[in-house]
């Protein structure tokens, strides 16, 4: 049985519908990402699921249980939000005891847990500190001991690592996935940031338009998106798109009737020195590993994975598309699965 299941979930604000429809089973134990553009409803879904919220139509489920009209301190859920939501006159000692004292717990078994949280998100050493005297990241580990101390079934996270520096996300991101095996609990993470996505979740369910468009492990959701939105979400450089003509360009032999897109990711294409080649270079992009080039075949661009670093912007190439990773979609940009 799932952890949390979501049955039908419409909301909206005034007019505007924000959710619609949304049928979710969150299992025991997994990290599971919600990923989608701005604006597209993640926190709604996540304030729903945390009982911060009641939707317009559908039912929430938490081990079968009906939650739906139940209110936020009956879930035994905790939430991990942005901007930290510390209390600024406090220490981290008391911001992370403060979860307890308010649930009455004994003193003995507060100071016990206090203390284990403070070893497990290395914050004994700030312990007297206040949220000012803090960095980022050690803000955001006081945010998530808030959340850890209380042993709730259930973690939401809203963005949690989204102020933080490149670098300092990437550290954070593996100290919660090292969290997430240690704890066995069941994460919810919401993000725009299909990196993190890919980094964190045991699975993705992608959110547009109100909708969940797909849900799979990061891996499938890259190689076989559902759609066209949910291919250009991931990677970098950008997904290449080839439309009709650059697809009559490129291609001889057939393609699915019904495919009026294809795409590409850039590492399946690879730039070759060519003298005579018919592509010319319009810029190249060094990464420090590796060197990308887009290209102009026509009036169609195209970007690959170069061979070699000292390529010049204007100089002719040859263009080598490993036509197996090539992906189709049909007039609703929906990928063609049946090719
Ligand atoms: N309380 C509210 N009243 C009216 N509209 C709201 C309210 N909360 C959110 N919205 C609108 O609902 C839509 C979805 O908002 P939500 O915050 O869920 O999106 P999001 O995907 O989490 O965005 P972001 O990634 O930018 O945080 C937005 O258009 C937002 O303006």
């Amino acid at each position: 049985m799932s952890t949390i299941r979501l049955e039908h979930i419409a909301h909206r604000f005034g007019k505007r519908r924000v959710l619609d429809d949304i049928d979710l089973d969150i299992e025991q134990s997994e990290f599971l990402i919600v990923l989608g553009a701005s604006g597209c409803g993640k926190t709604t879904l996540l304030n729903l699921i945390a009982g911060l919220l009641t939707p317009e139509s559908g039912r929430i489920l938490f081990s079968g249980r009906d939650v739906t009209a139940q209110d936020v301190s009956r879930r035994n859920v905790a939430y991990v939000f942005q901007d930290y939501a510390l209390y600024p006159h406090m220490t981290v000692e008391e911001n992370i005891r403060f979860p307890l004292e308010n649930m009455k717990w004994s003193k003995a078994s507060m100071e016990v847990q206090v203390e284990e949280t403070l070893e497990r998100l290395h914050l004994a050493d700030v312990r007297g500190q206040i949220p000012a005297q803090l960095s980022g990241g050690q803000k955001q580990r006081v945010a998530i001991g808030r959340a850890l101390v209380r042993d709730p079934a259930v973690f939401l996270f809203d963005e949690p690592l989204s102020n933080l520096d490149p670098q300092l996300r990437d550290h954070l991101q593996v100290e919660l996935k090292h969290l997430h095996r240690q704890l066995g609990k069941t994460f919810v993470y919401v993000t725009h940031d299909a990196h993190s996505a890919m980094v964190l979740g045991d699975r993705v369910a992608f959110l547009s338009g109100g909708r969940i468009r797909q849900v799979a492990s990061p891996a499938a959701l890259y190689r076989e998106p559902a759609a066209l939105e949910i291919a250009r979400f991931f990677g970098f450089p950008p997904f290449n798109v080839l439309e009709q003509q650059g697809l009559n360009q490129l291609f001889q032999e057939p393609i699915p009737k019904t495919a009026v897109k294809a795409g590409i990711r850039s590492e399946h294409v690879r730039i070759l020195p060519d003298e005579t080649g018919i592509c010319q270079v319009l810029w190249v992009q060094s990464l420090g590993d590796r060197t990308f080039a887009t290209v102009s075949l026509g009036g169609v661009s195209l970007c690959g994975v170069c061979e070699y670093s000292d390529l010049r912007e204007g100089e002719r190439v040859a263009v080598h598309i490993d036509k197996n990773n090539m992906m189709y979609f049909d007039e609703e940009d929906f990928r063609i699965t049946d090719c």
